[in-house]
This record gives C-alpha cells, structure tokens and sequence, in this order.
C-alpha cells in the first residue's frame, strides 16, 4: 500500500518528472508551443484586461509567447517582482516582451521588471506549477505567493500553465490553497469548455 505523499516529497518527483518530460521534447516541437491561448479562453478575457504572466525557469511551460501575444493584442502586461526573497509578491509592467530588455534577475534566480517599472494589478493571472488536477487544484513552488496574492486580490482569473505530465490525479490540499479557474497544456484545456 502506498502512503499519500506530502507536499514536499510530490513536489520533488513531480520537478523530475516535469525536468525528463521537458528533456524528451525536442526543441523543435516546444517552439510551436505556448504561442496564443486556446480561442474559449480568450473570450473569457477583456479586451483591457491587465495581464499577469510569468518569466518561466527552465522546465516550466514557457509563457513568453502569450506575453508577446497579449502585448501586441494591445494589453497591459505585467510580471511578479520581489524586493526581497522574504517580501511579498507585486507586479510590475513588463514593457518589452519581445526583448526582455526592461528584465534584471531577482531572488529566486528569476528575472522581474525593474524597480522603477510601474507597480499594477493584473485582472487575469497566469500561473506555473509544479502539479495540477483536472478540476484545477494547484502544487506550486511551496512559497505561497500565488495564494496569498490571489487571496488578498479576490476576484482574478487565475490559469494555469503546464505540460501534461504535470497532471495529477489527486493533490494534498490545505485550506488557503486557490483553486486555478483553467489550466492549459499543449493538448487539452481544463475548466472552461
Ligand atoms: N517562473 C516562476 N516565477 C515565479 C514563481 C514560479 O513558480 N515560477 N513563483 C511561484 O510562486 C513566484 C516566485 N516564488 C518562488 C518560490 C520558491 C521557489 C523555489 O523554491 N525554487 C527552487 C527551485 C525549484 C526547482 O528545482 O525547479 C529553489 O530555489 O530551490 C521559486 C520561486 C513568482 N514567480
Ligand atoms: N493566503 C495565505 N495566507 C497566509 N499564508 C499562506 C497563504 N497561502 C499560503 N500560505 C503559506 O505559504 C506556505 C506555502 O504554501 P503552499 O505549500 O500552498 O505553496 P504553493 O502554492 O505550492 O507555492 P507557490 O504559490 O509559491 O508556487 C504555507 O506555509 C502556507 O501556510
């Protein structure tokens, strides 16, 4: 019989699977990959609608295409940004999605907009993660900031952005951890039909 994992334990097998996934893709095929969101998310979303994305690290479900995407579809796009590992999330507006030329490396090794960019709230949220389920729970870094940020920004869309083998079949889930409204993957859409 095997025992529920915790947290921490799923969080590593699901990194190693998501890392060897990721290494199995040609980089052909991943260049195809995450360019526009799929057409019934897209009418969810306004067409002024602030929108949140992420710089993704090296395994994670690349976001600079939609950014590039939403930018030239005339959005305001913004990214998370840090003072300090130990501050909370905000977002600032990433002005140059096809150069990254407004991007420094902030704590966690990820780069964010500068400390002059403009502070905004997104209205939609992008999101990584390390593992999801079909109706939207989220494994995320086990640093809390997307719930703490979307709990105190109620509200937001939130989306998910993963490869497939991230899907999970069930997730440990505590009481502050928000519930994704969609999560994408190069073949299927979750949550909005
Ligand atoms: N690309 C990206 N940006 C993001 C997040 C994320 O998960 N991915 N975040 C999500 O909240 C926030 C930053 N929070 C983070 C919290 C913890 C770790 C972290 O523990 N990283 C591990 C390495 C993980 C790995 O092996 O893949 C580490 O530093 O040891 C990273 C980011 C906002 N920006
Ligand atoms: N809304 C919240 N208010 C206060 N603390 C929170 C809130 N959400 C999460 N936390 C705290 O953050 C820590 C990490 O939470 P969790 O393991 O759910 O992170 P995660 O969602 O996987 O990470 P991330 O969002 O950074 O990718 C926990 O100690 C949790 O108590």
């Amino acid at each position: 019989m095997s025992l529920p994992q915790s947290k921490t334990e799923l969080r590593k097998t699901l990194r190693k699977t998501r890392r060897e996934h990721v290494a199995a893709q040609s980089d052909a095929i991943r260049a195809l990959l995450f360019h526009r969101p799929p057409a019934p998310l897209l009418a969810k979303i306004g067409h002024d609608a602030v929108i949140g994305l992420y710089s993704a690290a090296a395994s994670e479900a690349p976001a600079g295409g939609y950014a590039q995407f939403f930018q030239e579809a005339g959005h305001t796009i913004a990214l998370p940004a840090f003072t300090a590992a130990n501050a909370p999330m905000t977002f600032r507006e990433h002005t140059d999605p096809f150069g990254s030329g407004d991007l420094e490396m902030g704590p966690f090794d990820i780069a964010q907009p500068g400390a002059d960019a403009r502070e905004i709230l997104p209205d939609v949220l992008f999101v990584p993660l390390v593992g999801f389920t079909a109706s939207g729970e989220r494994l995320g870094q086990g640093g809390g900031h997307y719930d703490r940020w979307l709990t105190e920004h109620p509200g937001r869309m939130a989306i998910g952005l993963a490869w497939d083998a991230q899907l999970c079949d069930t997730l440990p889930t505590e009481p502050h951890d928000i519930v994704l409204d969609a999560v994408v993957t190069p073949t299927r859409m979750y949550g909005i039909s």
